[in-house]
């Protein structure tokens, strides 16, 4: 079965800048020079405490594809400059042609609960091939965790209920649906409507019917009945196009030929009107018919905020069908993954540690080849400490807030913990073994209970800590003074 979306040429999947600068590199004898960028965000989406890491199987499928094809480096060298001449010399086409991806990748698994300043993915490399790379690693990287991570938001509100994604249509063009429902499945959905997601991804595909097929009809009797007929063992008819309460009826008139037949009324859909009402009536109707098995869906714009809401007036849903809200992301579009350069090996061979500064504390940058430790009590996970691995860890840690450097932990070597960034590139290789989509779903499920409940809050959720090593926190303070210095 295919599973990869980007297994072409998708060398030119980058910014222009990215290319002026790798010339840049490369005219200068740059090129080659070992550098270590990290992907990290600042702060989560939709104002949550919690984010979820998705997309790395994306970034697997695109790097080992990694290449510039004869086409592409046409057109490279078919750009010019403002005076008209042309930008890239052909040596630097020839150069790109012959590339072969050195990098060596660090990444969190896909399913994994991070937070503001954490790594998602280490890259280590040529600084040219970083470089490039910084545009589609965050493209891939940060819509999908976007949309896991407002899955996994439905998911704590839906609790045991079936969670359908709808979304293609509304979607952000066909890649856009496509990761969409990817990542959806991996943040808690059971199942899409999108049936070429289904093929390539192997998520379970289902669905029910739409008004025209009812309107088509002279009839809602008649066309509930027609579908049931021709389809049995798939029967979720959608009752709202005249009356809801009345299309119940109908649905339970359905219901019972299905039953003569030897088959079963699966469920109904509201698609209009007070759903907490209507389906506390339908529930009744069907319960009063003897259809106590038959399901409820709901759908209408759904978001985790109106379930939350349903779900506290008691509506008597037992499927929700979830589609614009989640595939776009709608009350945060994007989440503001950033790539930033840590380091750089100088001559000596010894790594010059690298900073961006700002005025706003947030965006000041954090230097370092940087892994996150999670320690762990036996309530669950406690808290995350980032530190650079080229600095070895005293048997007691201490990490520090980086906004209050008057709050900090200290953790004893007896202390569990996991290290969340694993190898998954070594020098272009990859050694990596991606877990399927059903594991990494299963991941987030499991991630998801080792954490207190404040960070799942959706209002003011609880901050978890996250920490920088002492010696790293120092590094990065002295580099800080430095530069304010030499300013
Ligand atoms: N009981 C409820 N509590 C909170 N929100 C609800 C409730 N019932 C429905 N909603 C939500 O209210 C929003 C309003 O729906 P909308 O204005 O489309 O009304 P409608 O009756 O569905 O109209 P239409 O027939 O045009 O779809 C939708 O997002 C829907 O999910
Ligand atoms: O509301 P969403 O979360 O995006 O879920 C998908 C929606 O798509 C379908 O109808 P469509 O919106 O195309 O038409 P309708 O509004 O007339 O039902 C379906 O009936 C859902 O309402
Ligand atoms: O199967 C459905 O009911 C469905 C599919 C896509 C969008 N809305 C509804």
């Amino acid at each position: 079965m295919i599973n990869r979306l980007y297994d072409t040429s998708l060398g030119l999947l980058t910014d222009l800048y990215q290319l002026t600068m790798a010339y840049g590199y490369w005219k200068s004898g740059k090129a080659e020079q070992e550098a270590v960028f990290n992907l990290y965000f600042r702060k989560h989406a939709f104002q949550g405490g919690f984010t979820i890491a998705c997309g790395l199987s994306s970034v697997i499928d695109y790097l080992n594809e990694y290449r510039f094809d004869e086409a592409d480096l046409e057109y490279i060298g078919s750009l010019t400059g403002n005076d008209g001449k042309k930008l890239f010399e052909s040596g630097f086409l020839d150069y790109l042609s012959k590339m072969e991806l050195k990098c060596s990748v660090d990444a969190v698994p896909e399913g994994t609960v991070v937070f503001p300043n954490e790594p998602l993915l280490r890259i280590q490399g040529p600084i040219l091939q970083c470089q490039l790379l910084e545009t589609p690693l965050l493209n891939l990287i940060n819509f999908q965790s976007l949309v896991a991570t407002k899955a996994a938001r439905m998911r704590l509100v839906a609790g045991d209920d079936t969670l359908l994604e709808f979304g293609l249509r509304r979607a952000q063009g066909p890649d856009g649906g496509m990761t969409a429902s990817r990542a959806a499945y991996i943040g808690g959905f059971d199942a899409t409507s999108n049936v070429l997601a289904g093929k390539l991804y192997g998520i379970p595909v289902k669905g029910t019917h739409a008004h025209s097929w009812v309107m088509s009809f002279d009839s809602e009797l008649e066309a509930f009945e027609t579908y049931a007929q021709h389809m049995p063992n798939n029967v979720t008819l959608l009752v709202d196009t005249y009356d809801s309460l009345q299309g119940v009826k109908h649905a339970i008139t359905v219901g019972n030929k299905l039953r003569e037949r030897g088959y079963d009324l699966g469920a109904i859909r509201l698609d209009s009107g007070d759903l907490a009402y209507l389906s506390i009536e339908a529930r009744r109707l069907l319960d009063e018919a003897g259809f106590e098995k038959t399901g409820i869906v709901a759908s209408n714009d759904l978001d985790e905020y109106i379930m939350d809401s349903l779900k506290i007036q008691g509506a008597r849903i037992s499927v929700w069908g979830i589609g614009t809200k989640l595939v776009t992301a709608f009350d945060q579009p994007a989440l503001g993954g950033v790539f930033k350069l840590a380091a750089i090996r100088n001559e000596e061979g010894e790594w010059d540690y690298k900073l961006k500064l700002s005025e706003q504390a947030i965006k000041v940058s954090t230097p370092g080849i940087q892994q996150v430790r999670r320690f762990k009590d036996q309530k669950g996970f406690v808290s995350d400490m980032i530190f650079n691995i080229e600095m070895p860890l005293p048997g007691k840690s201490t990490m520090i807030d980086p906004y209050d450097f008057t709050r900090n932990r200290s953790f004893s070597e007896a202390v569990a913990y996991e290290d969340l960034l694993v190898p998954v590139f070594s020098d272009g290789h990859l050694i990596y073994t991606l877990p399927s989509i059903h594991e990494t779903r299963e991941r987030v499920k499991d991630q998801l209970t080792h954490f207190h409940k404040g960070i799942k809050r959706f209002v003011n959720p609880h901050t978890y800590p996250v920490g920088l090593e002492k010696q790293l926190f120092d590094l990065k303070t002295d580099l800080i003074v430095k530069l304010r210095t030499n300013e």
